[in-house]
């Protein structure tokens, strides 16, 4: 079943490693296929080095585990809600690098301070407000989703436009059309969250870049009008 959504989610899954992404079990990559509406994702808490394409659960939206004999993701009410309210996204990714962990950790939005970001995240890469004491008793992970939907509505934004997210307290959360997409994206963020660090260092008193630079560099890679690369 899904074999090729398989092995494209083994495969993000242990680029994420290969990226310095994450340390020991952490983090997860999930992805599915939308005319069946079902899931691929990495098991819990199965170190990288061991995962194997058969280890991968298989669920529906819903949550049902249609395939697999090991636990899948404890994050997996996040990736399932995130699909529900995201048509547009095919794969998705958490992971606790520190350069973005660190903004998380700190409750802050990474603003765009340079081209690099602005090529990726159109705009500032926002960060959730905490999760109250119920809602964590209601159900952490399902209620971590919500507050990401909760955020991109209160905010206007376009997950395509911004494919990625910071929970506050806790990491960043990156999507793309696919899983590799996503894995790409959230090597992007922690790349700019650590710039972000960086810069900030340099010139306490920066701020964010114009917004027609923004619009500049982030059109120039996406949309009708874009021209980079060989596309
Ligand atoms: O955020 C966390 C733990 O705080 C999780 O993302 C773990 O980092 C990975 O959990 P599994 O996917 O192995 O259940």
């Amino acid at each position: 079943m899904l074999e090729r959504l398989k092995k494209e989610v083994l495969e993000a899954n242990l680029a994420l490693p290969e990226h310095g992404l994450v340390t020991f079990t952490w983090g997860n990559v999930s992805g599915i296929d939308r005319g069946t509406g079902l899931v691929v994702i990495k098991p819990s808490g199965v170190p990288y080095d061991e995962l194997q394409i058969d280890d991968l659960v298989v669920l529906d939206l819903d949550g049902n585990i249609v395939e697999g004999s090991l636990r899948p993701s404890s994050d997996t009410p996040t990736h399932l809600a995130l699909y529900r309210a995201f048509p547009q996204i095919g794969g998705i990714v958490h992971t606790h690098s520190p350069g973005a962990t660190s903004w998380a950790q700190a409750g802050r939005p990474i603003p765009a301070l340079g081209t690099t970001h602005a090529d990726y995240f159109y705009g500032e890469i926002p960060c959730t407000r905490t999760l109250s004491q119920e809602e964590i008793d209601r159900g952490y992970e399902l209620e971590t989703g919500n507050v990401i939907i909760e955020t991109f509505e209160k905010e206007g934004l376009d997950p395509v436009a911004m494919p990625g997210i910071l929970l506050s307290g806790h990491a960043p959360f990156s999507w793309g059309k696919n899983a590799n997409q996503a894995v790409h994206n959230a090597v992007v963020l922690e790349e700019v969250a650590k710039m972000a660090l960086n810069t900030f260092t340099l010139n306490p008193q920066i701020k964010p870049i114009d917004q027609f630079l923004l619009d500049k560099h982030y059109l120039r890679k996406h949309g009708a009008n874009a021209y980079y690369g060989q596309k």
